[in-house]
This record gives structure tokens, C-alpha cells and sequence, in this order.
């Protein structure tokens, strides 16, 4: 009855033909010790009174009680509870509101805002490593929302979605007239940057020529327009990221030494979720909420998935 209809709160007997509410009080307890249970006793020694409150009762009633005893009790145990779950509310806010909903507790998480705490307040390039889907881009947007840096523009770029040209075109800007097709002056993405941080995604992927571009810009903070003549001035952070291994490609000769070494200031190395199971319950709760906001319905996980979810072994190695 208890695991089907999820009770606030419980009031049991002590005496009890088949089963005694002390042994009621304990089962609760290992399935939920958030429901308070009212233990009521005919026999009333102080012995079964300390039993009940030892073993994690929330009170106890003795018999013969008021009507008003009663309610009173009842009235105090419903108020606890529903300051518990301010609490977790609150708790949980805390927890998905650090970095941009970077959602996480686990050691390698919290490890991971402590660094960008310390590594935001920097103007150091970065560089993030980690398999796709490890949250590159959303840590890469929490170093530039924690930095002094944070109300100016934040630009991504995505490095492996476009051919060469079209890329530099976007990175650099062009004029007018600079290839076919160009019909107006365009700025590009890191003169947009300008002031504030431009994330490169995916820079493994970058080709050799574009690499020695990007390279000079770093260098000289100043670049030219696709077809231009004037030299732009630029003041950019930049963060990047990439799931290949730069190391690999270094000594292959696919990627730059002296890029690499531009952009490796501080690198910061992401942990797959598989290495850390004790996030999974609270994505879980993150995304049915996001879903549900964009769905406009209420999708959630019943209390009894959820508390599966979380006693679940592998959660706990
Ligand atoms: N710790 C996390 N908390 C909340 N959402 C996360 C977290 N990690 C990843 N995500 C979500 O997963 C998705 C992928 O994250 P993101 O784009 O930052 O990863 P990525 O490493 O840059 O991926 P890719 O290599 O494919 O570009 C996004 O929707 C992001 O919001």
C-alpha cells in the first residue's frame, strides 16, 4: 500500500494483529525516511514511546487522545514535510542554477566548477577536452558567464559544419565582391566576438590553412577581411574544444604545435557520464522539466521510478 500510493504521512497502531507498528516504522524507514509516521499507542510505558521515536518515529500519540491532540500532531507532521520539500526545491534550484544548468554533483563535477570559477576570472585561453555530448560548449559558456567578460558577446563557432571557404568567410567576415555570391560586406564571427569570448567547436577538425589563419590572429590580434584591404583590430577570449585527440594529431602533423600551444593555456579534461552515475537522477529531473517546458505538458518521473533510480546499484559503486 505504502510503495503504490506514496502516503505523506502515516499513522499506525503499535499493536496489530499480523504485524506490530514498530516493525511498520522500520520498513518505512528503509523504504522512505521522509514520511513521518505517528506511532499510536494503547501501551502507554515511555519504554514503547522510545522505542518508536529511537527507531525514527515522528511522534507518538498516546490513547486515549483529543480530537484536538489529534489534529495538532497531524498539523505539525504536515508542516515538516512540507518544509523538507522547500528545502529540496531549494536544494535542487542551487544545484541546476551553478554555471549555466550545468547539472551535477558527482566529485568530478564539483571539481569541475571550482576550476571554472578559478579559471574564468582569467584572460588565458582554453582549451576542452571530451567526448561529444560531455558539455563542452555549456562549460565553455559558463567560464564566459562567470568571467569579466560576461555582458559582452559570447560567439560559437562550429567548426566541422561548413567547407573551408564558407568557414573563413564566417570566421573572418568578407567584403563585398570577395567570391562569387558575396553581394554585401559581412562582418565575421570573431570581429562579432570583439570585446568578449568566441568558442571554437569542434578545432580538431579545422584544416591546415584555416589553422595557420587562425593562428595569426591569436598572434597578432588583428586580421583582414575576406577580400579586404584594412587590418581589424579584435580583443577576443577564445575557448576551445574537441573529442579528438589534438596530441595524436600533433605528432601526425594534422594540427598545429604552435596553435596548440596558443590555445592549451589552461586545459580543462571533461568525464563521461558512464564515470559518473550519481548525476543520473538529477539530469533526469533537469530534462523532464526542460521537456516539459517545451512540450507544455507536465512530464515527470513517478516517485517510484525515480526511487529505483536512485537505489540503483551501479549509482553507487
Ligand atoms: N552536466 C550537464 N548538465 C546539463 N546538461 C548537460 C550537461 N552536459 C551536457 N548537457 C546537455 O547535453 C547536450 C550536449 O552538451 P554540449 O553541446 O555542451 O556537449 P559537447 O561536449 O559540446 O557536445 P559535442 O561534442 O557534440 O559538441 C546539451 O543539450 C547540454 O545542455
Amino acid at each position: 500500500m505504502i510503495k503504490k500510493h506514496g502516503p505523506d504521512l502515516i499513522l499506525t497502531d503499535i499493536k496489530m494483529p499480523k504485524k506490530d507498528g514498530l516493525t511498520v516504522l522500520r520498513e518505512v524507514q528503509e523504504f522512505d525516511k521522509d514520511i513521518p509516521v505517528i506511532v499510536i499507542t494503547g501501551f502507554a510505558t515511555i519504554e514503547s514511546a522510545i522505542d518508536a521515536m529511537k527507531a525514527g518515529a515522528y511522534n507518538y500519540l498516546p490513547k486515549p487522545f483529543t480530537l484536538d491532540q489529534f489534529r495538532l500532531t497531524v498539523e505539525r507532521a504536515i508542516d515538516q514535510i512540507k518544509l523538507k520539500e522547500e528545502n529540496r526545491a531549494l536544494k535542487s534550484q542551487m544545484q541546476e542554477s551553478n554555471s549555466h544548468n550545468t547539472i551535477g554533483v558527482s566529485a568530478p563535477m564539483k571539481e569541475l566548477y571550482e576550476t571554472i570559477c578559478k579559471v574564468a576570472k582569467s584572460e588565458a585561453n582554453v582549451l576542452i577536452l571530451g567526448e561529444s555530448g560531455t558539455g563542452k560548449e555549456l562549460t565553455a559558456r559558463s567560464l564566459h558567464s562567470n568571467s569579466p567578460r560576461s555582458c559582452r558577446p559570447f560567439v560559437a563557432v562550429d567548426c566541422v559544419s561548413l567547407p573551408d571557404q564558407l568557414l573563413e568567410s564566417e570566421l573572418f567576415g568578407h567584403e563585398k565582391g570577395a567570391f562569387t555570391g558575396a553581394y554585401a560586406s559581412k562582418p565575421g564571427l570573431i570581429e562579432l566576438a570583439n570585446t568578449g569570448t568566441v568558442f571554437l567547436d569542434e578545432i580538431g577538425d579545422l584544416s591546415i590553412g584555416l589553422q595557420a589563419k587562425l593562428l595569426r590572429v591569436l598572434q597578432e590580434r588583428q586580421f583582414r577581411r575576406l577580400g579586404g584591404t584594412s587590418l581589424i583590430n579584435v580583443d577576443v577570449r577564445v575557448i576551445a574544444a574537441t573529442n579528438r585527440d589534438l596530441k595524436g594529431m600533433l605528432k601526425e602533423g594534422t594540427f598545429r604545435e604552435d596553435l596548440y600551444y596558443r590555445l592549451n593555456v589552461i586545459t580543462l579534461n571533461l568525464t563521461p557520464l558512464r564515470e559518473r552515475f550519481g548525476d543520473i537522477p538529477l539530469l533526469v529531473r533537469h530534462f523532464c522539466r526542460q521537456f516539459s517546458i517545451s512540450q507544455g505538458k507536465v512530464l515527470g518521473i513517478s516517485p517510484e521510478a525515480m526511487q529505483v533510480l536512485e537505489n540503483y546499484p551501479w549509482l553507487n559503486p
